[in-house]
């Protein structure tokens, strides 16, 4: 029997109103072998896609509900270990692999707040510290998907050539050290879990009466918004006293793209090219959300715009008392690779180049941020190898 719209059910999203491009990946192949005719289209659909909006579901790409659910499954199992146990897998500063328990991360450098929420890095695979003794099958199972998001990279490696036409393995080559460790490449597969939100302020047990809202889980700080549209500019926020709070959570990711898969609808807000608007995504069961990074935005001269995504605490109650679980492949090309828009043929039409021109100051901080990060990964580099 059909149901009748509760008010919870009602809430827009980008989703829900057409807006956000869903690609299929049905018979695309495999990494090595992807069937040409489908590469084909995918790259002309990406091509339209990322340079539109930046972002995109990803639907039918081999990687089945059941395995992120098996992995959301051991994150959970990890999360209630003996905090003992934990400790011998925290993530160390400098470090790339292993596990942050919430309060440990800021949400950025400008104006930094804890995350309250779990994650776990696996940046090399075969690590040795996946958690195998105390929780026997996670390592393999944990591995093995970070094999197939990094296949499912190596895919969309190949189709954003196509579409920039450039030689098909022109981003694969500049990838080829993915999860081979940090030394090389600083790709990484992070499992997130975003604990429920707790209504009670004493109960905050990370920052007692400082939590606020985006990426923190504590309910009573909130500020007082009402999602009446699927909209809040950034004005709205001012307005509202929370000027802090907007640009403080807000990111770019400084890959080249970021591959996202969620387990529900728990507050995932993007800002679209040349918007000020926040809009919330939507939840597609199964469906993985590819958002453009800031690497992206350099090569290929603010074509694809790198975009601002945040994850806010859900209006809804039937939400809030859910904890929200995802999963996020942060795909980088390898440490040595100088990125430059020279790279890519030049030849934009009219309608790229006024969009281009509007961009261009979110690409130049952009381009800031992107080069600082590459020359400190290559200074690291450096220092560790001796040259
Ligand atoms: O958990 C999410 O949905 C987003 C995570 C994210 O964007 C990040 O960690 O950079
Ligand atoms: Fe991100």
């Amino acid at each position: 029997m059909l149901k009748a719209k509760t008010g919870e059910e009602k809430m827009d999203t980008l989703l829900s109103k057409s807006q956000i491009p869903i690609i299929d990946l049905a018979h695309c192949g495999t990494e090595e072998t992807p069937v040409k005719s489908v590469v084909i289209r995918v790259a002309s659909q990406l091509h339209k896609a990322l340079s539109d909006k930046g972002i995109a579901f990803l639907v039918n790409h081999g990687i089945s509900e059941e395995k992120l659910k098996q992995a959301w499954q051991h994150l959970d199992d990890f999360c209630e270990l003996p905090a003992d146990v934990k400790q011998h897998y925290i993530k160390g500063v400098n470090e790339c692999n292993g596990y942050t328990e919430p309060g440990q991360e800021l949400t950025n450098e400008t104006d930094p707040e804890p995350e309250l929420r779990h994650a776990f890095n696996i940046c090399t695979i075969n690590a040795r510290n996946l958690p195998e003794e105390p929780l026997p099958g996670f390592s393999d199972q944990i591995a093995g998907l970070a094999k197939d998001f990094k296949a499912l990279a190596g895919f969309v490696l190949q189709s954003l050539a196509i579409g920039l036409e450039l030689p098909q393995s022109f981003f694969l080559e500049n990838h080829s050290r993915m999860l081979d460790g940090d030394l090389d490449n600083v790709s990484l597969l992070r499992l997130l879990y975003y604990p429920p939100v707790v209504e009670d302020d004493n109960k905050c047990e990370v920052m007692k009466g400082q939590c606020k809202y985006s990426y923190q889980r504590c309910a009573s700080d909130n500020p007082d918004f009402q999602f009446h549209d699927d909209i809040r500019s950034e004005d709205d926020e001012l307005a509202a006293g929370n000027s802090g709070l907007a640009n403080g959570s807000k990111r770019t990711d400084r890959d080249t793209f970021t591959l996202l898969a969620q387990d529900s609808e728990g507050g995932l807000e993007v800002k679209l090219p040349e918007s000020s608007k926040w809009k919330r995504v939507g939840h597609l069961p199964g469906a993985i959300l590819i958002i453009s990074g800031e690497i992206l935005s350099v090569w290929t001269d603010a074509k694809y715009a790198a975009v601002s995504h945040r994850v806010v605490v859900p209006e809804q109650e039937s939400l809030k008392s859910h904890g929200r679980h995802s999963i996020a492949f942060f795909c980088h090309p390898d440490n040595l690779t100088s990125i430059s828009s020279a790279d890519l043929p030049n030849h934009s039409s009219d309608q790229e180049n006024d969009s281009k021109k509007k961009r261009k100051k979110s690409f130049k901080i952009a381009k800031d941020k992107v080069y600082s990060a590459y020359q400190s990964i290559k200074e690291r580099f450096k220092e560790k190898n001796g040259s």
